[in-house]
């Protein structure tokens, strides 16, 4: 191909000289129209159908330090996205300074601020998709390792999480190679899709050579009016999701569903992390758009108007089981009943799930592919998420959902203050003459 013909691929981007062409083309056509465009002609009116849209929580902003990562605990706000990549650093040090560029732009991009100008024969310093002035918008990055990392490349084989596998198939899962696993995981979370796409870029931008992306997925809550009584959203089979679960805001309970504890039997590097599960969940909308309420209730275990549990009036009821237990009131083989028998050894398998709605276009034989993106964190894998999954194989839900892509992740312990950084408790577990490499 001449280079005459690359520059008329209209995906091509614009060399320096067409550029110019582009540009005296335009002033050409101006000076042909009259002169000067009157002033009116240009000028952005107050409703302007291309203004920005307007929003009052731009500058909503979570704290990064403490002993947790925040995402975790922190309210689920309307979007959401997971980032999972390869680590390419090739050693020790390398991965240490990944470590340190990623806990530094994660500060900046949550406190937000101004990007700094430079020379405009460099790239600019931003992406420049929320202007100038980068504002926080509630904007949580939170970050967890795969199994994969823990293997000979950076000698942090011995300090494996006890429970961190590669995730495996389960009999209803059609997991696809080119949405799972991965050696780092970054959860994004914020008011708009826009602030994760930025941050996502920024950590891009900032890492390169380190990192390569191996698939991402976004995702999103409806919002709904305020509401005196808090409500569960809804996911896109229409029930309100997450009625039951445990409370984020109730520090004792997350000590024991959520984070991993000194002293437990994990490696002490990994005390106030936790397992990270992300599933992606194809929902066959069509088919259950076609499915009877009361045959979708009984499936889900609820009423779906309400999200309350049958003989229950609001989703905050508690349905009672052991006056149930042929399943008369509440199916023995419904989502909820499956997932938590609520007996005697309940509270040991609870699991805090923080969901996200997607939608990725159409598939194609023309179905929407749409679902869950499952996200959901607990102090111990085997307890939590694979004794549920498990419980859950078989279930009538299934002729519904297809489990695609996701993996296993430990999401690291929080960043103390502006010395610390993302992982260092893991590096220097193995002694700090290893921990250069
Ligand atoms: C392995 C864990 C779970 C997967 C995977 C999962 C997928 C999934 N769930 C819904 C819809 C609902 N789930 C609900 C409750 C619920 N689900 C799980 C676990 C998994 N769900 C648990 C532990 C619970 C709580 C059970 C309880 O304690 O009573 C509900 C009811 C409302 C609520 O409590 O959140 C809905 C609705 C879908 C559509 C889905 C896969 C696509
Ligand atoms: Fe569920």
């Amino acid at each position: 191909m001449s280079n005459d013909r690359k520059t008329h691929d209209p995906n091509a981007p614009a060399s320096p000289a067409r550029r110019k062409l582009l540009l005296g083309a335009g002033a050409g056509a101006i000076a042909a129209a009259g002169g000067m465009v009157p002033h009116n002609a240009v000028a952005l009116s107050n409703d302007s159908v291309t203004n920005a849209p307007e929003s009052d929580r731009t500058q909503e902003r979570q704290p990064f330090y403490g002993i947790h990562q925040p995402g975790i605990v922190t309210p689920r706000p309307a979007a959401g996205m997971v980032a999972s990549f390869d680590i390419l650093s090739r050693d020790r040090a390398e991965l240490e300074q990944l470590l340190r560029t990623l806990t530094e732009r994660i500060a900046f991009l949550m406190q937000g601020g101004s990007a700094p100008e430079l020379d405009p024969k460099f790239p600019p310093a931003d992406s420049g998709i929320l202007g100038p002035d980068i504002f926080p918008d509630n904007l949580t990055v939170t970050a967890a390792l795969g199994a994969s990392v823990f293997d000979d490349r950076f000698g942090l084989k011995p300090m494996k999480p006890q429970h961190l596998t590669r995730m495996e198939g389960f009999p209803n899962d059609a997991l696809e190679k080119e949405l799972c696993h991965g050696d780092l995981l970054i959860q994004f979370c914020s008011n708009t899709p826009d602030t994760n796409i930025h941050a996502l870029r920024d950590i891009v931008k900032n890492t390169p050579g380190q990192l390569m992306l191996r698939w991402k997925q976004e995702g999103s809550v409806p919002v709904q009016p305020p509401a005196k009584a808090k409500e569960s959203a809804r996911n896109f089979l229409g029930f309100r999701d997450g009625s039951a679960n445990p409370d984020a805001s109730d520090d004792a309970l997350m000590n024991r569903v959520v984070w991993v504890q000194p002293e437990s039997d994990e490696p002490d590097w990994a005390a106030h992390g936790s397992y990270q599960v992300v599933r992606i969940i194809r929902n066959f909308v069509e088919r259950w758009d076609r499915t009877p309420l009361q045959e979708q209730e009984a499936i889900i275990g609820r009423r779906k108007n309400s999200g309350a549990p049958f003989g229950g009036r609001t989703e905050a009821d508690v349905p009672d089981y052991t006056a149930d237990s042929e399943g008369k009131v509440t199916p023995l083989d419904s989502h909820i009943r499956l997932a938590n028998p609520r007996d005697a050894s309940a509270a040991q398998h609870l699991i805090l799930r923080r969901p996200f709605n997607y939608s990725n276009g159409i598939s194609k034989s023309g179905q929407l592919e749409m679902g869950l993106l499952f996200i959901a964190f607990q102090a111990d894998l085997e307890k939590g998420f694979i004794t549920v999954q498990k419980r859950l194989d078989g279930e009538p839900l299934e002729e519904y959902i297809k489990p695609i892509g996701g993996g296993f992740f430990f999401a690291l312990p929080g960043v103390r203050d502006e010395k610390d950084f993302l992982g260092r408790t893991l590096l220097e577990a193995s002694g700090p003459q290893n921990a250069r490499g």
